[in-house]
């Protein structure tokens, strides 16, 4: 339990003293959490298991980064601003980093796919409290799902998109893994928001552990899986470790900030199995009949999930 209010009440971390200046919440205002019923098919315990996360009350807990007296539409429409920004400059500064022959596009299209999915959930403790923060959010990848499919159906031209998001500049590209991509942001942040850990660790799983194996395995993974030899050990084994660094990181940034409170004594191992399933799923043969993009967020959803209720 001090585990929990350790966490819930910000006790420390990147966000956790922003959070403290702001809102220092006394300890004795956080929720008593009831036990979870154990779970249907996992884990049975006679004794009700401690609740793994818990979604901190909205009477308990303050917005996470709320501008004092900022009404929430005004909150929401600057923080969806930002990020419209935000996303087209990440992608033209990139492009104009791979025109000018600094980094490789096969490199620059990685970095848009670990920096996009990253800086974008990383940004949801900025919007307001409203029950509509979320849609506001969700606006962005929206966007960028029908401008991916307006260039990727060539209806327009883009050069910048297509270089800086295509392996060969083919704009036929863009309808696979960026348009999997931006669809996995929208449904993370609409269904998961900042309220669950789900959403946040197949966002990190995706852009942060698929993305590193890439980087990784492209330029050092000399040894091939047995079962399939585009992959390789070292890129599976830096999609496990980074995976799981960048998930336990944004899961305690999130809990610092009071979005949700997780019962730490448990949740590391947790956020290792849904790694460790994401990572053996990236490793199969099947990225032809199923993208990474899809059954990497589609793993970690489910896993966590089941683990995380
Ligand atoms: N577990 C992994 C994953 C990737 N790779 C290396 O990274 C390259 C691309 O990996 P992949 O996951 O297939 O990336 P894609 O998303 O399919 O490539 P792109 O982003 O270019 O579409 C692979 O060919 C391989 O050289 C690896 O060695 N081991
Ligand atoms: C190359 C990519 C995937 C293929 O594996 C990444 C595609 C990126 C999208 C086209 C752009 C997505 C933008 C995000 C929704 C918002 C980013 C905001 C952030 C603050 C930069």
């Amino acid at each position: 339990m001090s585990g929990l209010i350790g966490a819930a009440g910000g006790g420390g971390g990147c966000w956790g003293m922003i959070w403290s200046c702001i809102h220092p919440t006394p300890r004795r205002h956080l929720p008593k959490i009831s036990p979870i019923p154990p779970h249907p098919f996992l884990f049975h315990r006679t004794v009700p298991p401690r609740p793994l996360f818990q979604s901190v009350p909205r009477t308990v807990s303050r917005p996470p980064l709320v501008v004092a007296s900022t009404p929430p539409l005004l909150q929401d429409a600057a923080a969806t601003t930002a990020l419209f920004s935000s996303a087209y400059f990440l992608v033209l500064a990139f492009d104009k980093l791979t025109e000018s022959r600094i980094i490789r596009q096969s490199l620059s299209r990685k970095l848009v796919h670990i920096l996009s999915g990253l800086l974008f959930a990383a940004s949801w403790p900025f919007f307001s409290d409203s029950v509509h923060a979320r849609y506001f959010a969700a606006l962005v990848p929206l966007a960028n799902f029908f401008r991916l499919l307006i260039h990727g159906l060539s209806l327009a031209a883009d050069d910048t998109l297509v270089t800086s998001l295509t392996r060969e500049g083919n704009p036929k590209e863009l309808l696979r893994g960026p348009l999997y991509y931006v669809v996995v942001l929208l449904v993370s942040t609409t269904v998961f928001w900042r309220e669950s850990p789900v959403g946040v660790v197949s966002v990190a799983m995706m852009c942060g552990g698929d993305g590193i194996a890439d980087i990784i395995g492209r330029r050092y993974g000399f040894q091939k899986l047995p079962y399939n030899p585009h992959k390789s050990w070292l890129g599976s084994i830096s999609m496990f470790i980074c995976g799981s660094l960048i998930s336990a990181g944004m899961l305690y940034c999130f809990t610092s900030l009071g979005c949700f409170s997780l019962d730490w004594s448990s949740a590391l191992q947790r956020v290792l199995l849904v790694s460790l399933v994401a990572t053996i799923v990236e490793s199969l043969p099947i990225t032809e009949t199923l993208d990474d993009n899809l059954s990497v967020p589609l793993a970690s959803m489910v896993t966590a999930l089941m683990i995380f209720g």
